[in-house]
């Protein structure tokens, strides 16, 4: 992509630039050995090197291989004119701080016992773009010997352009340190000419619709959920998280079962009627099932509200009622499973769980939210966004169930499926975090509607609307 307009001499010059501003920034004068690689990670090491030297700084660099002869990286190296030492554990250890630009997007096999001695014989680090056994596009540590090895961590990362997946999904996160994301001044011509798939997710990348003073509530959506006989409470809390976020109308269909759900929210209205005759009323077009259910009670839900074409959320006891037959979610529109879930209905995800998200999604021709710490929410069209905008306040039985009552929430709302499901990751991210410390699930309500708020506002600024 530097291949543009402007030239990868002079980005590699910026980004080596903005490696040693990060690290005067951020660090006292000390002695800085610079580890150099054969590519143009190498060049970019160089390149800071140069300028840190230039400051005053002591300081060395040790390379893997010299760069080939006449490439942009060879040059940036012959502009270096400091000390250069063996690329060894001894010269790591003597340095007060090691800058890794052995290896960045280049990488693409796991690097050998002595670069990663190496790496792990500094007192501190930070990578260049990335540390120099991270997979950029997966997040994944091609290290050998996982098991047995310690893996170093950097106290900062600095990257270029934007983040990459390797900086916002784990386990690469976790090591990256601080990330800096340096503007090179990539021409826009060359960043939309890399056609990006992926993206962190942000209010200003979907519009949930605000307050208008002709709204009624079945222009806010009504969302319809089925509720069990044997665990009432997912589904109460599911139904309690879409009215938080907006809905206009939020109805349980539970059948023999709808005594355990009158004793609740006054404002939740509880159907008893059987299934077909609550699916005559064409307004009910966005349906929850699978919080609390028993295969059973899917089975007798899940089937009819797809061949009468609703808009079906399938979470839960949902997943787990198509576990060995995937297809029989066919049909649905959005699916909210955790990695066990996720693991029973489309195999183990490898170390590339993004990709392995974006795979299920064009499977099964929906929008597959596969949660975790950072959340990754897949569109059957190749889109994929990540949601780390989320708290370990979370992590708890219940939270699940509220997050699949936002997202039916946003689909009664009128969004289409893979913007809903990023509407609601925010959302409940967000509630998340104003809920402060230990909080119980019901908390999260209590800010899911200043969270709409919030994204409501956040995109009209992101977008230059007052
Ligand atoms: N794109 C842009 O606009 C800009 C990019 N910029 C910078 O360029 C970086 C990407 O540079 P890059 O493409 O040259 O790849 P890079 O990471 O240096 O590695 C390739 C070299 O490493 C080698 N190699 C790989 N893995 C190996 C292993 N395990 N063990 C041993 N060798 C291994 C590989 O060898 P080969 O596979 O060919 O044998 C090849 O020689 C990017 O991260 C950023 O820092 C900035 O300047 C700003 C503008
Ligand atoms: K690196």
């Amino acid at each position: 992509m530097a291949s543009h307009s402007i030239g990868i001499e002079a980005l590699m010059e910026r980004a080596g630039w903005a490696v040693a501003q990060a690290v005067k920034t951020r660090f006292a004068p000390c002695r800085v050995l610079v580890l150099c690689g054969p590519g143009n990670n190498g060049g970019d090491g160089y390149v800071a090197a140069r300028y840190l030297e230039r400051a005053g700084w002591p300081v060395q660099v040790a390379a893997l291989a010299a760069p080939r002869a006449g490439t942009i990286a060879a040059k940036a190296a012959a502009r270096f004119h400091g000390r250069h030492v063996v690329f060894d554990q001894e010269s790591a250890a003597r340095a007060d701080l090691v800058i890794d630009a052995v290896f960045g997007a280049g990488l693409d096999r796991a690097p050998s016992d002595e670069v990663m001695t190496v790496l792990a014989s500094a007192k501190k680090r930070v990578a260049v773009d990335l540390p120099s056994f991270v997979n950029g596009r997966t997040g994944a540590l091609l290290v050998e010997d996982s098991a047995s090895r310690d893996v170093p961590d950097y106290l900062m990362s600095v990257t270029f352009v934007r983040p990459k997946p390797g900086h916002v999904l784990y386990p690469a996160r976790s090591i990256c340190g601080e990330v800096i994301c340096a503007d090179i001044g990539m021409p826009e011509d060359c960043v939309a000419h890399a056609a990006p798939d992926m993206w962190l997710n942000h209010p200003a990348l979907w519009a949930i619709p605000a307050m208008s003073p002709d709204d009624h509530k079945y222009s806010r959506g009504v969302v319809s959920l089925c509720g069990g006989a044997v665990m009432p409470g997912a589904t109460r809390l599911a139904a309690a998280g879409a009215r938080a976020s907006g809905a206009g109308l939020v109805r349980i269909s539970a059948g023999k079962a709808a005594q355990a759900y009158r004793l609740g929210a006054p404002g939740l209205v509880v159907d008893d009627a059987p299934l077909p005759a609550l699916l005559e009323d064409e307004r009910r077009e966005v349906w929850l099932c699978g919080p609390g259910l028993t295969p059973e009670e899917v089975e007798a839900a899940l089937p009819s509200l797809l061949r009468a074409g609703r808009i079906v959320l399938a979470d839960a006891g949902a997943l787990g009622w198509a576990d060995g037959v995937t297809e029989k979610l066919r049909g649905v529109s959005v699916i909210t499973p955790h990695i066990g879930e996720f693991t029973k209905l489309f195999g183990a995800p490898g170390s590339d769980l993004a990709g392995a998200a974006r795979a299920a999604a064009e499977k099964l021709d929906c929008v597959v939210l596969l949660k975790g710490a950072v959340s990754i929410i897949a569109a059957p069209d190749g889109r994929v966004m990540l949601n780390d905008h989320a708290s370990p306040a979370l992590a708890t039985a219940g939270s699940g169930d509220t997050l699949a009552g936002v997202i039916a929430t946003m689909l009664a709302a009128g969004m289409p499926a893979w913007e809903a499901s990023c509407a609601g990751a925010w959302l409940h991210g967000e509630a998340g975090m104003k809920a402060g410390n230990w909080p119980v699930v019901e908390a999260l309500d209590t800010h899911l509607g200043d969270a709409r708020a919030l994204a409501i506002a956040l995109h009209a600024a992101a977008h230059g609307q007052v």
